[in-house]
């Protein structure tokens, strides 16, 4: 029986829930001079989705690379599943599931035989190869579309079936290298339902993501890595309580100079940040600054009080936007 048609409260494999399943001290992973991960500390515990938030080059790819088996740490320590990726790596890799960053499902194919071809790495006779490949393609809804090639799907429906892919092995954690990346709104919506599925039922996800809508809703736990490092580790909504205030006022303007805006600013609310195109006034009731800033003579040309998220957590710890402006 494959994980995904089944719903137990720990699943088929026998790890209890909250058993670490992957565990990194001082992980270091080095390309020449270039320290990609640099020193990390982190555990993933059985039936979690723990994401790796952070902006490109952070280091997010190279440390899911190496839980994946496919590239070996310089340094430090990393066990998945109790086993070490590198010595152990063909016992790890059937035990996972990847859903890497580019698609690269075979187009010539159909969406049915990437899933059918795929089992064979994994010694999965050809007929329940097809009774899981039918099983998951209904899972990600493309049921419709198991005899089309995949060259004419859209961005959505290959995500989704690379998804498909990944779980052909009934793996009990599965990588997810930006699974919406690139996906218009409601293609990236149809994922996470999927992946939200999947996490019910037991499955542990890592996924690495720089989108903090993805991070806040799917993540159970983050780290926030900047330049190889984790800047910091927690569930997504103890990390904004711990590094923010409750609210933050946007304020734009039309002509005038930002950080002259940002002077008039001061002693208003906890701390103002100066960005390119705004400035975010952080405070716990937005509403009840946002008179001041008008009584100390600024016309800002747009104001918008909002609730502080992961992306003011990042600003905060970085000093830098999650997406680049
Ligand atoms: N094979 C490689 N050879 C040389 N440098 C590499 C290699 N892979 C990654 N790097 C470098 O390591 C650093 C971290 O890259 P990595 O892909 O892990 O970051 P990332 O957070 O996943 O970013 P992205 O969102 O762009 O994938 C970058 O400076 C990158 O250029």
């Amino acid at each position: 029986m494959t994980g995904i048609s089944a719903t137990p409260a720990v699943h088929g494999h026998g790890l209890a829930t909250g058993e670490p399943v992957v565990r990194a001290r001082s992980l270091v992973k080095r390309f020449g001079d270039i320290t990609a991960v640099d020193g990390v500390d982190f555990t993933i515990r059985s039936g979690e989705a723990f994401g790796f938030l952070g902006r490109n080059g952070a280091g997010k790819t190279s440390t899911m690379r190496m839980i994946g088996c496919v590239s070996p740490p310089s340094d430090g320590r990393l066990t998945v599943l109790g086993m070490d990726p590198v010595r152990e790596g063909a016992s790890v890799r059937a035990r996972l599931g990847v859903c890497p960053q580019e698609d690269n499902l075979d187009l010539e194919l159909t969406a049915r035989q990437n899933l059918t071809t795929y089992a064979r790495y994994f010694r999965i006779t050809r007929a329940e190869a097809r009774r899981r490949a039918d099983d998951l393609l209904r899972f990600v809804q493309l049921d419709d579309r198991a005899a089309s090639k995949v060259e004419p799907l859209s961005g959505g429906m290959k995500r989704r079936l690379t998804i498909a892919r990944a779980l052909i092995n009934d793996p009990e954690i599965v990588l997810l290298d930006e699974p919406t990346t690139g996906l218009d709104p409601q293609a990236r919506h149809l994922v996470w339902e999927r992946l939200f599925q999947l996490k019910q039922r037991g499955i542990t996800l890592v996924l690495t993501t720089h989108y903090m809508e993805e991070a806040e809703q799917l993540c159970d736990r983050l780290v926030i890595m900047d330049g190889g490092r984790i800047v910091a580790q927690d569930a997504p909504r103890a990390l904004i309580d711990a590094h923010c205030t409750k609210e933050v006022v946007e304020l734009r303007f039309a002509a005038e100079d930002h950080e002259s805006c940002a002077d008039k600013l001061v002693g208003i609310g906890s701390h103002v940040e100066v960005l390119p195109d705004r400035l975010l006034l952080y405070t716990d009731d937005g509403d009840a600054i946002v008179p001041t800033v008008y009584e100390r003579g600024l016309r800002p040309s747009g104001v918008l009080v909002r609730r502080s998220g992961l992306e003011d957590v990042f600003l905060h710890l970085t000093g830098r936007t999650l997406v680049e402006a």
